[in-house]
């Protein structure tokens, strides 16, 4: 509270009702000051500070109480954290109060978390303010540029990504729909998060309808400690809370950030509650953030979370085809192909590969052929060649999985063992440029159509159970690691 000495009485512009005539703002604002210094001690000055600080005393109708907050949002948690500890610390203090109503009221001043007062306008901007027409110049100075190449319509699409794409089509057409607010994109490096962003913003922005800011959140933190040091941090909440769409790319640079996670929490808060769109992209899911505070990664977690998979071989193809096309530059079926088998990692390396391969034909005039192709790229092949044998695969699998290492080549159709052995068939396809007629030889001479047969059942089952798909992944990426 802002008052909490009790000296001022009711603090910031609380009524106290003239139902309970005997009771004056000054007595009723000195039990809140008793009541939320004990508070304080009981719930710890952050959550304090997060939560119970924006109550404001409302009217006291005979024996009911309201206490006012200024979001939805928070009234709700309030109420659902502390609603009955607060009707016992007023029970006990006063004796006259015998119930608490907590209601949401938007028009008063309060206390933003750096001490300043947000006067009652400012909170109705932030709060109350419909989302408005274009004001993009106003974040201009705040938000990195949209990168115009990052769109939809250069977006490659297939099993991996579809689900992630069709969130952020989603959003992009009808931002702030109910459970799509937070989006949440996550998956591995170089998959196609900030990709995903930028097309958002690029289709929001388009025709100047909606104010868009996006930003790494390394950007917010240097942005929030400048704005510290400079005295001008009102300003940057009123920046960012005035957006329509704020996005926040590599969320999880914030870990270990607390003073900076905290002033994106509230922000967060702030532009949710005013029906504004958060977009965010992190390397993990919300809930496997652990070095994020709790009550933010409960927040992230209350939208759509969606997650990019590794890419596919298919993919990779899709992806190859497509940027071969755009560079007006003929690239062989065979090139790609063998592309798509070496440069497995991530789709960065794969764009770089193909964009050097390019820029040397341009540059000498010359087709692109299986030849060249080893040729220029003999150094990044090489770095992807000592990678993985079928060997290791096997290996990394049984001991995952827990089966022995002899139940790769057996013929045991038991399921604990004949799943682990066809994740290990499917990733040594992934992971390694072998046929499918060798990699069987390697699992106890089985013919190329068990490889075939395993390599989709994999990838099916990935796609129906996303936790067996990380779990995968994972190994896939520890592999290549
Ligand atoms: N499905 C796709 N279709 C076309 N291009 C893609 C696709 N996925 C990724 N890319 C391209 O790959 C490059 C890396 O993607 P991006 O920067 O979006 O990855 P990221 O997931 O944000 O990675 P990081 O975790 O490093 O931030 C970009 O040039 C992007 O255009």
């Amino acid at each position: 509270m802002a008052d909490e000495g009790g000296t001022h009485g009711a603090p910031f512009g609380a009524t106290v009702a003239d139902a309970s005539d005997t009771v004056s703002d000054a007595v009723l604002g000195s039990h809140w000051a008793a009541i939320s210094g004990r508070l304080k001690t009981e719930v710890g000055e952050v959550e304090y500070r997060t939560w119970l600080r924006q109550i404001t005393l409302g009217p006291l109708d005979e024996d009911e109480l309201v206490l006012f907050l200024p979001t939805r949002f928070l009234r709700d948690w309030v109420r659902g954290q502390y609603g009955d500890r607060l009707q016992q610390l007023w029970q006990g203090e006063t004796g006259f109060v015998r119930r608490i109503e907590l209601q949401v009221q938007r028009n008063k001043a309060v206390v933003a978390d750096d001490g300043e007062v947000m006067p009652a306008a400012r909170i109705e901007a932030v709060v109350e303010e419909p989302v408005r027409a274009a004001a993009t110049d106003k974040t201009s100075d705040l938000a990195a540029p949209l990168d115009p190449r990052f769109t939809f319509d250069s977006f490659v699409v297939g099993k991996p990504n579809e689900f992630a794409y069709a969130c952020a089509r989603r959003v992009a057409e009808k931002p702030s729909s109910p459970g799509f607010n937070p989006l949440f994109l996550y998956g591995g490096v170089g998959l196609g998060k900030t990709h995903l962003m930028h097309a958002i913003g690029s289709e929001l922005t388009r025709g100047g309808r909606v104010s868009v800011a996006y930003m790494s959140a390394e950007k917010f933190m240097y942005r929030f400690i400048a704005a510290i040091r400079s005295q001008s941090t009102m300003e940057f909440k009123e920046q960012l809370r005035s957006v329509d769409v704020l996005m926040i790319d590599d969320l999880q640079f914030l870990i270990g950030k607390d003073n900076t996670q905290e002033e994106f929490f509230h922000t967060f808060n702030a532009l949710v509650d005013a029906g504004r769109q958060i977009v965010v992209s992190a390397d993990k899911s919300p809930s496997d953030l652990s070095g994020l505070e709790d009550r933010l990664r409960t927040r992230l977690g209350c939208g759509m979370v969606a997650d990019i998979h590794a890419t596919t071989f298919e993919l990779r193809i899709s992806i190859l085809e497509a940027k071969a096309l755009a560079s007006g530059v003929i690239v062989p079926a065979k090139v790609l192909e063998f592309l798509a088998h070496k440069i497995t990692s991530n789709v960065r390396e794969l764009e770089g590969a193909l964009n050097r391969l390019i820029a040397h034909a341009n540059l000498f005039g010359r087709p692109i052929t299986l030849e060249s192709t080893q040729e220029v790229l003999h150094d990044i092949l090489k770095a992807h060649d000592r990678r993985v044998t079928i060997e290791e695969i096997q290996r990394k699998v049984a001991e995952h999985w827990n089966i022995r290492l002899t139940d790769m080549s057996s013929a045991r159709r038991a399921r604990a063992v004949a799943r682990p052995r066809q994740v290990a068939m499917y990733l040594a396809k992934q992971l390694t440029s072998r046929s499918l007629p060798e990699i069987g030889r390697k699992f106890g001479n089985r013919d190329h159509t068990t490889v075939m047969h395993a390599c989709k059942s994999i990838a099916a089952l990935m796609e129906r159970d996303s936790a067996f798909a990380e779990d995968v992944e994972l190994m896939q990426r520890m592999l290549e690691s």
